[in-house]
């Protein structure tokens, strides 16, 4: 197998990890994590969204979040944003990056932002122009790559084509979300060998569920075509409000405990991530999803 040399590793904990908690995390406690988090090496931290708080009420935090976090030098800490109502926030909030969600199932898309997949890109186009002339990079996302709750099977073709349509926007990266973690290796293949047939693989990135216990195989088999960016979720917190029954993301511990087997560079502390993901599990009162953190001992609290 052949690997990059090196890896951008993107945190989501503390918004794709927490959105789904249902024990409202205090803003000082998000602040804290994303702290730790940026004391690890992490170049990138996803640090909350700006949505409706009637759709995902835990995110509501996110202004005096991004107001009490410290900003480490190289590290980006971007937001979801999924309309012109959000960018206006994420500006105001001092944000350099955000990201735009689209998926690649349209009952999913319906689910999760109320608008079909045609209606959630031309949304989009504002929200671009307005980031564009504000200096601020968009990230895209598609969902569902590897399946829906609501369809089933996705074509890798349908997700190559929101894929496309994101970086034609704009979208300087485009994140495949396995958003109910039912993927298995050759079907992760399958599916970055259609969207690179699009689009240059430098731009995309991996953001795997591990439902089915398949990311880790699934990471390793997309790093072997050359997909060099993985999102992970420190101790596997996640899930996903709009998609009943997945499970976390894939442990940011396990990732990198394997990168670091592999000799890829990430520039993350695994000492510190641990560390982070320990916090945030005993602030939740609940067991790491780390394997890693488990074999080190990062039980609750
Ligand atoms: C997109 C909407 C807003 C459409 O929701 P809607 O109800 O169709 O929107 P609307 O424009 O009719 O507005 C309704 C209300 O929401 C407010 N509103 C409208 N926009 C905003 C905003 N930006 N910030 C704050 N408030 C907002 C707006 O002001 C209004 O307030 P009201 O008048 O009723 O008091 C809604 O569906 C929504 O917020 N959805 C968010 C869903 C979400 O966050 N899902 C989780 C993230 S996606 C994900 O996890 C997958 C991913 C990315 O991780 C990848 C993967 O794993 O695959």
């Amino acid at each position: 197998m052949k690997f990059p040399q090196s890896v951008k590793l993107v945190e989501v904990g503390p918004r794709d990890g927490l959105q789904n908690e249902a024990r409202l995390v205090p803003a000082e406690v998000k602040i804290a994590l994303i702290d730790m988090l940026s004391e690890s090496g992490l170049s990138v931290i996803e640090s909350g969204s700006f949505v409706s708080p009637k759709w995902v009420p835990q995110m509501a935090t996110t202004p005096e979040v991004m107001a009490g976090i410290t900003r480490r030098p190289g590290t980006s800490y971007p937001v979801l944003t999924p309309n012109l109502q959000g960018l206006e926030s994420a500006i105001a909030a001092r944000a350099e990056e955000v990201a735009v969600f689209a998926a690649a199932s349209e009952s999913f898309s319906r689910k999760n932002i109320n608008c079909s997949i045609a209606e959630s890109l031309d949304r989009f186009a504002p929200v671009m122009e307005r980031a564009k002339a504000a200096g601020i990079r968009v990230r895209g996302y598609v969902s569902c790559v590897l399946g829906c709750p609501y369809e089933g099977e996705i074509a890798p073709a349908a997700v190559a084509e929101v894929a496309a349509r994101l970086a034609a926007m704009g979208c300087y990266e485009v994140s495949l979300g396995d958003t109910i973690g039912t993927g298995t290796p050759a079907k992760a293949r399958a599916m970055v060998e259609a969207v690179t047939a699009r689009l240059p693989v430098s731009m995309l990135a991996a953001h795997f569920h591990d439902t089915y216990g398949q990311a880790l195989a699934n990471i390793l088999a997309v790093l072997d075509l050359g997909v060099a960016v993985v999102d992970a979720s420190v101790a596997g917190l996640g899930g996903c409000p709009y998609a009943k029954g997945a499970s976390g993301n894939v442990a940011s511990e396990d990732v990198l405990y394997m990168l670091n087997g592999l000799g890829i560079r990430t520039g993350v502390d695994l000492d510190r991530l641990v560390a982070a993901g320990k916090f945030i599990c005993g602030q939740l009162e609940k067991s790491s999803g780390s394997k890693v953190a488990l074999a080190q001992g990062g039980q609750i609290g």
